[in-house]
């Protein structure tokens, strides 16, 4: 705990008072401590101070650029188990989910560590005999970046590393919930030689306010945004006026389907992992499932006994596989949506008892139609509600029936029908046989209202990147 506890937070919290926030563990109420917020000036000079850490950082060659961020990845994992703890106790996710994410946050350094020398240019076979066509790849400037707390670490370093690979300078506000493993994970930045202004977290007890001036300021020239599709609308609105470059990885409705051809033992452990990990927390979590009506009796069968073993508690408790959601109205609004979906004909085959404090219990609702309320919103809980289909046709018409397109998840055997789903699913992402798909090393996003760009693989770099065409002429 040295590094990051002792040194670190203990200089990061501060007495209570009006510009501060208090930080809660949700698994116990317990009060975690206060931070500093910072005003609107403060914020503003974060980023006159980015832009001018800047134009040094982009002067520096890729490479030089790489082994900063190579330490960065180093010390990040050197403390993996401190920051696991850390996030564990603000954000609740079970402590070996805490450490996946660390690992996983991490794998994103290291891979734009890499990709930061690959920034090539193309020459381009010129139009007249006379001319000689390239175009070089540049940083954009100073990136503007929100983040949620369901990633407390992971959804700084998807964005901030490919940002300073690329030779931006990063200002960041992470979720009000769980900013202490912001906090850690950027001082490890500093100490791998990162410079202080050039990646910079501000806070503010109003997201209104922090979400106003990046979006305001003329010298961030790009907003990257994970959250919900709420929000995404309000700053895309707000980024309009200085027409600036904008990452968006925004809500999801994810279908989770199993044909009649499926591995039901399979479809069952890839439902789980997708449904309820981070407590059902994430915009890729299988969100509706869809089971053909053949083999819909033996997948509920074993559906429900899996989804009885799953333990419910605080993520510190290593036999825990489900922690609290993050906060009260998290908590009301599910309640209120499974009771609502009973109200409109679905039964409760599983789960669905009151808990204590900010615990949902894994509950799986049956008889759900597409009709539903439960169907068309975003649940971002441990609640999967189970519909039946019979034709292929009628399964994809049902899939896509939502302003969403983030991932989707499907179970069969058999070669054709995966092509042909895979092609006709419009999501960003499909996961085929498989119910977790997320990696540093394929390119993370949706179509429709879940967003604009990618994020990781290769693609994630020009997110941060301007092409600029050079037109050579009077070439003898
Ligand atoms: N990855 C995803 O797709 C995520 C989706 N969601 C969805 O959003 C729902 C609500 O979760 P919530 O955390 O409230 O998501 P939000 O979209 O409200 O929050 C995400 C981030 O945006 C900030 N934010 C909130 N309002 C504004 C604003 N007006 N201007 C600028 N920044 C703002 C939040 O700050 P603060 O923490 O201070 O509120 C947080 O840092 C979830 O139930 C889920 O459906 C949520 C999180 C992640
Ligand atoms: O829910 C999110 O905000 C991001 C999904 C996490 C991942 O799988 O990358």
């Amino acid at each position: 705990m040295d590094r990051i506890n002792n040194k670190t937070l203990l200089s990061i919290l501060c007495a209570p008072g009006d510009n501060t926030l208090s930080v809660v563990n949700p698994a116990t109420g317990e009060l975690l401590g206060h931070i500093p917020t910072q005003t609107e000036a403060e914020i503003e000079q974060a980023i006159s101070l980015a832009e001018e850490a800047g134009n040094s950082w982009k002067q520096k060659t890729a490479k030089e650029r790489a082994l900063v961020l190579q330490r960065w990845y180093r010390l990040v994992m050197d403390n993996q188990n401190d920051l696991a703890r850390l996030m564990t106790l603000e954000q609740g996710k079970p402590l070996a989910e805490a450490k996946g994410e660390v690992a996983y946050g991490a794998s994103f350094i290291e891979w734009f560590a890499e990709e930061a020398k690959r920034a090539c240019g193309d020459t381009i076979p010129g139009h007249t005999g006379d001319r000689r066509l390239l175009t070089i790849k540049q940083p954009v400037g100073v990136v503007g970046a929100i983040t949620p707390w369901n990633f407390p670490l992971a959804m700084i370093t998807r964005k901030a590393a490919p940002a300073l690979a690329a030779g931006c300078s990063f200002v960041c506000k992470p979720a009000n919930q769980t900013p202490l493993t912001a906090y850690a994970v950027v001082e490890l930045a500093y100490q791998a030689g990162i410079p202080k202004d050039l990646l910079q977290l501000v806070i503010h007890q109003s997201p209104e306010v922090v979400g106003r001036v990046l979006c305001a300021s003329e010298t961030v020239r790009k907003l990257s945004f994970t959250g919900s599709t709420r929000v995404g609308r309000l700053l895309a609105r707000d980024c309009a006026p200085t027409i600036k470059r904008m990452s968006l990885e925004l809500g999801g409705n994810a279908p989770f389907v199993v044909f009649d051809d499926a591995d039901i033992d399979a479809a069952v452990s890839g439902a789980l992992a997708s449904k309820f990990r981070n407590a059902g927390q994430t915009c890729v979590c299988a969100n509706r499932f869809y089971i053909h009506d053949d083999v819909y009796d033996a997948f509920m069968d074993k559906f429900i006994a899996a989804v009885d073993q799953l333990t419910l508690g605080n993520g510190l408790d290593e036999s825990v596989f489900v922690g609290p959601v993050i906060e009260a109205s998290a908590k009301q609004r599910l309640q209120r949506l499974v009771e609502r979906t009973v109200e409109q004909g679905s039964r409760v085959v599983k789960g669905g008892q009151p808990q204590d404090g900010l615990f949902v219990e894994p509950t799986i609702l049956a008889d759900v139609e597409q009709h539903m309320d439960i169907v068309q919103e975003e649940i971002f809980g441990p609640v999967a509600p189970v519909l039946r289909f019979s034709s292929d046709e009628q399964l994809i018409a049902m899939a896509n029936d939502t302003i969403y397109g983030l991932a989707a998840y499907f179970y069969s055997r058999d070669i054709s029908r995966i092509w042909r789903v895979a092609e006709a699913l419009d999501y960003g992402m499909v996961g085929i046989n498989e119910g977790v798909m997320s990696t540093e090393v394929a390119p993370f996003g949706g179509v429709k209202q879940s967003g604009l760009g990618r994020e990781g693989a290769r693609e994630g770099i020009e997110e941060y990147l301007e092409t600029k065409y050079l037109c050579f002429g009077g070439i003898q």
